[in-house]
């Protein structure tokens, strides 16, 4: 099984990506596509603690995730694409906690076969969710996405992200990463363009 993450900020396109190239790819292969959180039980603790202290955070998506792992492994799929892993979590809590302990705890999951980055500026991904209803105010969106923004940049050149520009059109973008996840799959003969 090879798994591939798709990260970037709030509203950066992960999951319309995602639900692309696994449409595209389980013409030829089995593929999962999945998301963090995971688990319904884990998002309704996260609602009632109202997502304010770091350390429960990362404590609560480092439980799910567990989870989510065993559940990815049960799967028996050659492909595997997850919106979110554990670099959401270091690039999320590391706002308000240590980094290195977050690298710690998130090193007991297996680590992905490739990350795509879809990096974007924060106006663009607040314009994209100007329709979606949130907890935080504007403000403190923007604030605190720069922030993240700026931590999975970093992380991409730690842990040899593939940047995509999140900006480019859906199609393009789907076009580049099928590119990418095939050169990982056995045998390359190409699939269909991304709008067939
Ligand atoms: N490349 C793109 N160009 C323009 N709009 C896009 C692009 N990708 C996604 N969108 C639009 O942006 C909005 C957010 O996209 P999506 O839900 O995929 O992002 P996300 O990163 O998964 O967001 P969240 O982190 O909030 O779940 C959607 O309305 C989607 O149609
Ligand atoms: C896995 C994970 C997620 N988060 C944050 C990031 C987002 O604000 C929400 C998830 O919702 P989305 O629809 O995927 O944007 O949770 C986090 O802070 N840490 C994590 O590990």
């Amino acid at each position: 099984m090879k798994l591939i993450v798709i990260e970037g900020i709030d509203g950066s396109g992960k999951t319309t990506l995602a639900q692309r190239i696994g449409k595209l790819l389980s013409s030829k292969f089995r593929v999962v596509v999945t998301q963090e959180p995971f688990t319904e039980d884990i998002k309704q603790l996260l609602e009632k603690y109202k997502w304010k202290d770091q350390v429960l955070l990362a404590l609560l998506f480092s439980a799910d995730r567990r989870i989510h792992v065993e559940w990815m492994r049960q799967q028996s799929a050659d492909l595997v694409i997850s919106d979110r892993y554990f670099f959401s979590t270091i690039a999320y809590q590391s706002v308000g906690v240590d980094e290195t302990w977050l690298e710690q705890l998130s090193s007991v999951f297996p680590r992905p076969d490739m990350t795509i980055l879809l990096d974007v500026p924060v106006e663009v991904a607040l314009k994209r969710l100007e329709s979606k209803r949130d907890t935080l105010d504007f403000a403190e969106k923007r604030e605190s996405l720069e922030i993240v923004r700026q931590n999975y940049l970093k992380l991409a050149r730690k842990y040899d992200f593939k940047i995509l520009d999140g900006t480019l059109s859906i199609d393009r973008l789907t076009s580049i990463s099928i590119e990418l996840v095939q050169n990982l799959l056995p045998s390359s003969t190409s699939l269909a363009s991304p709008g067939t």
